[in-house]
Order: C-alpha cells, then structure tokens, then sequence
C-alpha cells in the first residue's frame, strides 16, 4: 500500500512534472532488475542467448517479467555482437519507447542502439516494428548497424530506401523489424491500396511504428501529404504568361502581403496583363477561372519561389529543397499548376503531371499504428502536440554524462549585413586557433553568401548543400577536425557523429584543449526546438563545445513575426544591440512563429480527420470487394441476365471479372470525391467570413457526398459489367472505355497554396489577436 508520503511525493512529482511528460522513476526501478538479470545472462553462451530469446517468444503474457528479461538479453546481446554494451541511459529509453513513449534522449546519447533494443522487445513480443527513418542513407545504415545484434535474439531485420525494387520491398516488410524512412511506407501503403489482387499488396497490417527524430516526423512533417498519382498528359504552364510575369514590377502591377505568402495583381497590373492578352476582360466569366489563375500561378511562382533557396534547378530538372532539412527533397513537387508555371519560368521541360489517385498525411499514415513511439533529442518542446495529436508521453533521459558545452548569449545586430559581417569575424577570431567550426544556416542561398565572404576574407571552408545523404555524412563525420569550417544548412547529415579530431579522432585531445567543436547558428530557427538541434551538435557525451547565435532584426523571423517590434535603445558601433527589451524581440517572435504553427497544425488536422475516417470505412469496404466475390454478388443481382449470360464462364474468372470492374469504378470515385474535398476546402474559408463555422459546412456538405460514392460506384460498374466483353482472359475494361492509370508514381507536397486560403485566414486572424 502506498503511504501518505508517498502519495504526496508522487503528487509533487506530477505536480512538478510538464504537461505531456512521463514520469522516470518506475522505469529507473525496471533497471535495476535488468541490471540484476543481466548478471546472470553474461554466463549464457550465444546459442543460450539465442534460445533464451525464442522462449520469450512464446509467452503469452508481456508484462514487466519479461520487459526486464528481454532489456537484459539485449544488453549482453549488443555487448558480444556490436561490442556496444549499453549504458543505463540506454536501457532506461527502450524501456520508454516499450511502454509506446516519445523518449528524449540528446544528440550522440546512442538513441540507435536503444531503438533496436525496442525494437527487438516488440518483435520477441510478437508484433512487426517499423522503425521510420529520416531517409534512406539512415534506414540502410541503422539496420545494417543493428544487425548482428538482431540475430544474436533471433529476430529478422530488413530495411527498405527508394530506390528498393518491388521484391527488395516485399522481403524488407517480411522482416520483423524493418527500417525505412516515412514516405516510403506511405507510398508503398498508397500502392497497396490501389491492388486489385490481394497478393500484389506488400505492407503487413500496421503494429508498432518507431519512429526516430520523432518531433520533425510526428509534427514538423505531419501534414505533408504523400501522393500517388496516375498517369496523363500534365498540363503545360504557356512560356509566354512567365515571360509577361517576369516584366511585372512590385508596388506597380503586384503587391505581396506581409508574410510573402500571397501575391495579388494591382489594377494597373490586371491592366497592364488584359492588354498584352489581346484585351481580354480577365475577370469576365470566361476568364476568371482559367487566364486568372493561370497569371496569379504565374506569379506565384515568379516572385514568391526563389531559386537557390525554395529549388534548384540542375540537369534540366525543377527539384525542390526541402525548407526544414534544406536538401533537395526528392520526389517532392508542388501542386502540378505551380510546379509546371517553376518550370516555364526557368524555361525548363514541364514534367508529367497527372490525376491524384489519393493521398494521406505523414500524421495519417503514423495514426494507423496501434503502437507510435520514438525518439528524438527535441521532445518536451512539442510535448503538447504529441500528446494532442497522438496521445503520446514524452520521457526524459538524462545523459549517461554530463553536458558541459558552453552556450553563449544569443548576439543580435541591426541589419543583415552587419549581423553577416559580424559571423564571419567572429569564424576568423575562433579559427586562428584551429578550434572546428560549424556554421549552421537557414537555408541554401545563406549557405552559399557566407562561403562567398568566407573566402573574400581567406577562410577556406566545406560547404554542405543539398548533396546525397552519404556524402554529407562522411563530411559531417570530420566537421570536428582541427582547423575545420564547415557550413552546412540546419538539417544537412543529420544522425551522424561529430567526433573531436575527425572521424578517426586523431586530434581529439588537442581539440578538447581548443574547446570542442564551436557551433555558430547564422540565424534563430523559427521553432527553439530547431536550434536546440543545431547546438546539441557540439558537446556531445560529455565533450567540451560551444554553441553562439547571431540574429538580425531583419531577419526574417523577425519582420514576418514582431515586425511591429519597437527600436533598439542600445546599439554599438559595429550594430550589437545590447538592450535586453530589444534582444528579447528574436525569442518572441519564435514563441508567436511556434503558436502559428500550432495552431495551423490543430486546424488542418480537424479537417483531415473526417477525410481519414471516410478514407478508412471506403477501405474497408473495398477490402471486402478485394477479398470475396461481394462484387460479382452484387452485378449478377443487380443485372440477372448478364449474369446469366457469363455463367459458362469459369467461377473464378466471372468473380475476378466483376471485382475489377467494381474496384475500378470504387477507386474513381474516391479520386472525385478527393478533387470535391479539396474544393470544398479551399473555399471554405470564405464562409468565415460569412459567420457561418466553416468546420461546420465542411463537415455539413462532405457526409453526404461521401455517402453517394458507393452507389455511384455501383451504379457506374453495373453499367461496364453490361458493355465490357469478359471472357477467358477476363474483364477488357480498355475496350469498354474504362481506364486505369498505367503508370503510377508518387511524390509529397512541399507547399500548398491553394489549399492555403485557411491557413492564411487563419494567420491574419492571429496577428490581429496579438495587435490588440
Ligand atoms: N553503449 C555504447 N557504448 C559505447 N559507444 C556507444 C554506445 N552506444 C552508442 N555508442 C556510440 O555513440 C555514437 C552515437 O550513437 P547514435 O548515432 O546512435 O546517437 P544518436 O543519439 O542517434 O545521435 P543523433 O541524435 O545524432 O542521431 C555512435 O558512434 C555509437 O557507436
């Protein structure tokens, strides 16, 4: 029985503790037990280990016996077969993400090995885990890592990247445990649901997803929707509307609102555009719809995506970089109008583009799982989302040692440019002693302006900038070696180790004299969570490092955030401001950046949930299509005599027959009923304006439009079972003039701005609440 005290302590404790966060203390209480077993294990050769492993397996009960059992196996497992034996820290966090929390564990604390830990406990338990990984480098590496460690317990271990072939994928979702980044899995989840035969489905019913660097997979990336599309002529973005847009002036024919999100055209500007299109009225009904939009595309894509920072454009080729990792996000393109109006303005060839087949969000997609854990060294920031979200408890891990890295006050300058002048003195200052040096920009365009002044001012420097994962990770391996700058956009070779002295760690104690490896953000994140990121490169388990942050108050953090900010009362010559009401105007405007987000997150998310749920009971029904004769059921009910006709047919073929046919038309409709949500989205907005809860209407006008795609699906098939000829070979539907797409392929949608009416609604909303 618990005593008063106790009852009280723990009361204090929760008390004490974040909303969103777990307590440590019963799972210190685990580790003493694994720390006890372990003992005993260390006498077992490894083919008792191994056989010690399998009896787990057969329990049908996982308590906390056997919590304890399989963290002690896998402890003097990972000591013979990785020669790693993991540290209490260790221990404690696959404790946590057993018991299905988010565990934060600091940058180097060695979150691989406890996330194979986990993982490995969930296998031994009996469910499939898929361990999500930040991208293909990672996922090959990790399992392969693991491995040894994985067959000593008797568990398989698979991993699957992008470029995996369609076998390589079926024998990656065989294993047990499989390692493979986000968007692969949803692609290959988007695939499955479009198979017309139950053997060409690969992803095993979903159990435990384990996800690493939680936050940016769980609420960074949770709206970005993955897609599968099929195959058609993809709309063409006309040359001459980008070469007219590109004559546009600013102020003159187009404004652009505060936060650079939106572009409008001005009278004289619509003027100046109906002219040089032949004196076309681009507001007349005729127009409105088709010229205008294509112009405001045009537009968009002219003045508000920049090359260098938003894309690139190499071999011929649009690619996009990812904004949060500044990297070339592969697969990634934007909604086809934009994407083709990049390619006109950069006068490269427009790319397919086709019909979506459908779609679902990162946080769809990880809301399958019965079980999410994961890990990350950022988690109590988004604390509340992930328990909001996914009602998931963040644990804190402390370090197996102490950090001691130094971080300096944030420096903030006046203007860009003093600010810039400032970073790259500061770089010269620490580099005469050899102490490494990593810059850490915002994106790649500041990347590639600091290493131009770098070198003006004779600084040699390594640039890492949208290249493949595996080089970055071996440049990033020796950012820590003496004498060493290393620029690199936030997220670039993540997951790999900064060790003192270079990868080797040759130089490691005459860099620890220096001071470790210095980290120097070039600008403040728009979450704090980002630039926790960035400093936790330096000071890595226990090692000596320093971390500085510069900012500008025209950075634009700052103007699209507090740009109502009041001036600065203290300034040096060189631009420092010193006064602390003006240096405190960077952390508010990350908090109101972060309440944006949140609250941006909130609201799609009450959107997408009803989308998700029609998604899921469409899928169930197409399940029970896909897996019994319910399809030819149904047509030989609904159309007898054709029926009657087909019966000299084989069982077999007749049932398959219908079921395509069933399948084709159920997919088509979902695909119309998707473009219907979209649009009823975008114009949703509008009826805020109108008083009315744009929830509400959407909710009002989407249930019942749901409710009409089975049977117009029916409707639709009985007409095709009656015209498509069926014989031996079975249903011709190309005949019958019923396609499906031939090819299929996939992407994820960087940036939206057509579903952004609300958001930006929603965002001039908040700032009107924090002006008053
Ligand atoms: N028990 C251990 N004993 C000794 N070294 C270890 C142990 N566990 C991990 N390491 C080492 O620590 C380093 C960091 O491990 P790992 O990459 O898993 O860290 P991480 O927490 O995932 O870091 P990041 O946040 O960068 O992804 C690796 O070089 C690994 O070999």
């Amino acid at each position: 029985m618990t005593t008063l005290l106790g009852r009280f302590k723990q009361r204090l404790r929760r008390f004490a503790q974040k909303p969103g966060s777990a307590d440590l203390a019963p799972y210190r209480k685990l580790l003493v037990d694994v720390n006890e077993l372990a003992d005993r294990f260390s006498g077992l050769d490894d083919e008792e280990l191994t056989a010690a492993a399998a009896e787990l397996r057969e329990k049908s009960d996982f308590g906390r016996v056997e919590l304890v059992e399989v963290c002690a196996l896998a402890r003097e497992a990972a000591d013979r077969a990785l020669g790693l034996r993991p540290f209490d820290v260790q221990i404690l966090g696959a404790l946590g993400l057993l018991e299905g929390h988010v565990v934060e564990m600091a940058t180097g604390e060695g979150k691989t090995l406890s996330g194979a830990i986990a993982a490995a406990g969930f296998a031994l338990r009996g469910d499939q885990v898929h361990v999500v990984s930040v991208n293909d480098y990672l996922a090959q590496r990790d399992a392969e890592w693991m491995k040894p460690l994985y067959d000593l317990l008797g568990v398989s271990v698979g991993w699957i990247g992008q470029t995996s072939k369609p076998e390589e994928r079926r024998a990656g979702y065989a294993a047990e445990v499989t390692y493979a980044p986000v968007s692969e899995i949803g692609f290959d989840v988007l695939r499955d649901r479009l198979a017309t035969d139950e053997a060409d489905r690969i992803v095993p019913e979903p159990r435990v997803a384990l996800v690493d660097e939680a936050d940016s997979v769980l609420v960074d990336e949770a709206r970005v929707p993955l897609v599968l599309a099929g195959s058609t002529a993809g709309p063409s973005a006309d040359p001459a509307l980008a070469a007219l847009v590109k004559r546009l002036r600013r102020d003159l024919h187009f404004e652009i609102d505060d936060e650079e999100r939106n572009v409008y055209l001005t009278g004289a500007g619509s003027e100046l555009v109906e002219r040089e299109l032949g004196g076309i009225d681009l507001y007349s009904d005729e127009h409105v719809s088709t010229t205008l939009s294509k112009v405001n595309v045009a537009l968009h894509a002219q003045v508000l995506l920049h090359r260098d920072v938003d894309y690139i454009v190499r071999d011929g080729k649009v690619h996009l970089i990812n904004d949060t990792r500044g990297r070339i996000a592969n697969l990634q393109r934007w909604p086809d109008g934009l994407q083709a109006a990049v390619e006109a303005k950069e006068s490269v060839q427009t790319t397919d583009s086709g019909e979506v087949l459908d779609s679902v969000t990162v946080q769809a997609l990880l809301s399958r799982y019965p079980t999410v854990c994961g890990m990350t060294g950022t988690a109590v920031a988004v604390a509340e989302q992930l328990r909001d979200f996914y009602s998931l408890e963040v644990l804190v891990i402390p370090p197996n040692v102490e950090c001691v890295r130094e971080d300096e006050d944030a420096r903030l300058y006046t203007t860009l440019e003093l600010k810039e002048a400032a970073i790259v003195e500061e770089i010269k200052e620490v580099h005469e002693s050899g102490r490494p040096i990593l810059v850490g920009t915002l994106d790649v365009a500041e990347s590639e302006r600091l290493s131009r002044k770098l070198s003006e001012a004779g600084l040699e420097c390594v640039v890492l900038n949208a290249k493949n994962d595996a080089e970055e990770a071996a440049i990033i391996a020796d950012a820590g070696s003496f004498g060493r700058v290393t620029v690199s956009t936030q997220m670039a070779g993540r997951g790999t180790d900064i060790r003192l002295g270079g990868h080797d760690q040759t130089d490691r104690e005459r860099i620890a004299e220096l001071g470790g490896l210095y980290v120097i953000g070039t600008g403040r994140h728009p979450f704090s969570r980002l630039d926790d990121q960035l400093r936790g490169r330096a000071g890595r388990q226990g090692d000596p490092g320093g971390s500085v942050f510069f900012s500008s108050l025209q950075d634009e953090l700052v103007t699209q955030y507090v740009p109502d900010h009041d001036e600065p009362a203290e300034v040096e010559d060189d631009g420092r401001i010193l006064d602390l009401g003006t240096l405190h105007t960077v952390d508010h405007a990350q908090r109101v950046a972060e309440g944006v987000q949140l609250e941006i997150h909130r609201n799609t998310w009450r959107y997408s949930k009803l989308v998700e749920h029609q998604r899921t009971l469409l899928l169930e029904f197409r399940d029970r299509v896909l897996t019994s004769d319910l399809a030819w059921k149904e047509l030989a009910e609904r159309k007898p005599e054709r029926a009657e006709e087909l019966d000299e047919l084989d069982e077999e073929i007749r049932v398959r027959a219908a079921r395509l046919i069933a399948l084709h038309h159920l997919d088509q409709r979902w695909t119309d009923h998707l473009v219907f949500l979209t649009d009823l989205r975008e114009g949703i907005h509008l009826r805020a304006l109108a008083r009315q809860n744009p929830l509400d209407e959407f909710h009002r006008e989407a249930i019942p439009q749901y409710h009409r795609i089975a049977p117009d699906a029916w409707e639709e098939a009985e007409e095709t079972f009656v015209k498509a000829k069926i014989d031996e070979d079975g249903a011709h539907l190309a005949e019958a003039g019923v396609k499906r797409p031939n090819t299929t392929w996939t992407y994820l949608v960087n940036d939206n701005p057509f579903s952004s009416g609300l958001e930006e609604t929603f965002k001039s909303l908040v700032k009107l609440v924090r002006r008053k």
